[in-house]
């Protein structure tokens, strides 16, 4: 294998990697690569997807940027125009968006679970993990100093704490490979993130072929399960401190040891990564009882390969334009005209995601609900649990039949409208137990500052061709009544923040999300399918499907999963991100169209 430098994508002489050793950053910085072979299939570990650049693909390597970075030096963020600090993030978070609770009249909660789950495939959660657990004092006495901490300021004139003496919300700074002693300083900062850049479930297979292995039976193409209670679960972490700490023991014991641990994170991660889990299982088994003769490494990475595109598959076609509109994605180029291959694979196009596709995702705590309502089989509704405290605690979703009743309500009750409203739990707790106080979308902003992400405008200019100078020259974005509010906080419209505007902007035509959420999705979709060698409609790669594997997993779809994998799913509305009524009525799994894996028969299997 060889060496190279996470950063640079460089391959590393045997004094260079010494040196790492030496200084211990061989984790963060440096990546063990095998050598590529153009005729395998997809690697866990992502690298050899553009087999110019080995390393490209993998975890730990740069992301894309669409507009190059403002940067102010280390210490600082990014300054207004006139040199002065931009408005508190605490403050442009509370006059920009109201707090409080609208529900959506078309979009079902599942929605945003599934959001943040394929959210999850391309990014990281350490730099909250970072907050929560492992640096905690960024609100206390000795935390003031510490160049890693960039607490958030309350404000006197807080709406919610003017009455009360909390002037603090605790945060970090996000890691980046500066700060990881990976790249010189004279650079600017550069985010680490742990997953793979390609949708390739990272978080459920592993980012790296050992932690991958450690999850396989190796008999039957089997991920290692359990079953409790008459429940298939993903296997158990031997320790988790640091993960599930919320669990409520003795009952609440359960958290999984799955591709990346974080996933037990939030509840949207958590459900998915259960029926992902499972569902991959359920592939497998079915593909051994129709090909008898094949071995566990064929059933495994054939499961993996079908549960990946059929990931995709729902993601693309089905949950995407939901918020960014079916005609407006076929026009761009995000989804396919046909139903038959497509193959825009280009070479020159890295495997890549961009800075601020991650920052931009963010927006969708704006429609998370902060609390899940719980019903039963018929949709009679039994009670309603705060999602916020259910943060690293997984426990909860297998004591008194709570997943059950979780998992009809994901797709009963509706999500947040979008409607520059946030839920108060997002807005004033966030975390739960580990986190007294928070306020996720002022982190949103705050973080983001600190990597140098462009101002709004030059967005507006990049996605729409607009040149904006003045306050009034927004107005084709955004309604004059919150242009008021943006002129109470900003001095100049060049420094209104990238998320401060998507706060306040109107949706895209057609489609529901802001203008520029869109068009930052729509650019890392496009790279994302043109960059990934293995991409699953691509007729000419490796282990490539057949047409009729592929026609068969264009029939995927999110209710089919629930009714293949969902517990006690038995009867579900067709379209499940939207919510059931005429036209979209529950009906019974059995009128659901399913995949048939006949598709995958091996005549050599017969002929044995
Ligand atoms: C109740 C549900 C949710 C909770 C409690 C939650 C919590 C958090 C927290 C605490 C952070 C870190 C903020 C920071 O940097 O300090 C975060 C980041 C993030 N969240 Fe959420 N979130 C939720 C739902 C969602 C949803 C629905 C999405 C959909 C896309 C989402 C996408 C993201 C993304 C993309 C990041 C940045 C991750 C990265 O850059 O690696 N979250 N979330």
């Amino acid at each position: 294998s060889t060496m190279y430098d996470a950063y640079s994508g460089n391959v590393l002489t045997p004094e260079q990697y010494k040196g790492h050793i030496k200084r211990n950053t061989t984790f963060w910085c440096t990546n063990e690569i095998e050598p590529c072979n153009p005729h395998e299939g997809r690697r866990v570990d992502g690298s050899c997807n553009n087999l110019q650049h080995p390393s490209v693909g993998a975890s730990h390597t740069p992301g894309y940027h669409v507009l190059p970075v403002v940067f102010d030096g280390y210490n600082d963020s990014r300054k207004s125009c006139r040199g002065k600090e931009l408005p508190l993030s605490r403050k442009v978070r509370t006059t920009l968006l109201l707090e409080g609770r609208l529900p959506d009249q078309q979009i079902t909660h599942l929605l945003t679970y599934f959001s943040v789950f394929m959210s999850a495939d391309v990014l990281s959660f350490h730099d909250t993990i970072n907050y929560m657990i492992w640096n905690t004092h960024c609100c206390d006495e000795g935390g003031r100093d510490d160049p890693e901490c960039i607490s958030i300021k309350i404000p006197d004139d807080d709406p919610v704490h003017r009455f009360s003496s909390e002037r603090c919300l605790n945060l970090t700074k996000p890691f980046t490979f500066q700060s990881n002693g990976c790249a010189s300083t004279k650079y600017s900062p550069e985010r680490i993130v742990t997953s793979t850049p390609a949708f390739d479930l990272s978080h459920i297979y592993g980012n790296k072929l050992d932690n991958s292995l450690t999850k396989r039976t190796f008999k039957n193409g089997l991920l290692k399960y359990e079953i409790a209670d008459g429940r298939i679960w993903p296997p158990s972490l031997e320790h988790y401190q640091g993960i599930c700490i919320a669990n409520e023991p003795p009952h609440e014991t359960r958290c999984h040891d799955v591709g990346d641990d974080s996933n037990n994170g939030i509840l949207g991660t958590n459900l998915f990564t259960v029926w992902m889990w499972r569902h991959h299982n359920h592939i497998a088994t079915e593909l051994a009882t129709i090909n008898p003769c094949w071995g566990d490494e064929q059933l495994f990475y054939t499961a993996r390969e079908i549960n990946i595109a059929m990931a995709m598959q729902m993601f693309l076609y089905e949950h995407q334009p939901i918020l960014l509109g079916e005609e407006n994605l076929m026009k761009e180029g995000v989804l396919s005209p046909s139903h038959g291959y497509r193959d825009v694979y280009n070479e020159d196009v890295l495997p890549q995601v961009s800075l601020e596709y991650g920052f931009s995702l963010r927006w969708t705590h704006t429609i998370q609900e902060g609390i899940a309502k719980m019903y039963d089989t018929n949709g009679n509704y039994i009670k309603y649990t705060r999602i916020a405290n259910l943060t690293l605690r997984t426990g909860y979703l297998a004591v008194d039949d709570n997943i059950d009743y979780i998992t009809q309500g994901a797709f009963r009750q509706p999500t947040g409208n979008v409607d520059h409203a946030v839920d108060p739990d997002i807005a004033e707790t966030g975390l739960g137990i580990t986190q007294r106080l928070s306020d996720i979308t002022a982190s949103d902003l705050q973080k983001n500052r600190f990597l140098g992400i462009a101002p709004y405008v030059d967005y507006r200019r990049y996605c729409f061709g607009e040149v904006i100078r003045t306050f009034d020259d927004l107005l084709r974005a955004i309604d004059p009544e919150r242009i008021e509010l943006l002129k109470e906080l900003y001095d100049d419209v060049t420094d209104i923040d990238l998320m401060a505007g998507m706060w306040v902007e109107r949706p895209i035509s057609r489609g529901r999300a802001p203008a520029t959420f869109y068009c930052l999705t729509v650019e890392q979709l496009v790279r994302t399918v043109a960059s990934d060698r293995h991409w699953y409609e691509r007729h000419n790669r490796p282990n490539a499907f057949t047409i009729n594997q592929l026609l068969e997993i264009r029939k995927a779809s999110m209710a089919r999963l629930l009714c293949d994998v969902g517990d006690k799913v038995t009867s579900i509305q067709p379209r499940a991100f939207l919510i059931p009524g005429p036209g979209n009525e529950i009906a019974s799994c059995e009128k659901i169209p399913s995949v048939n894996l006949n598709a995958w028969r091996d005549k050599r299997c017969r002929s044995q």
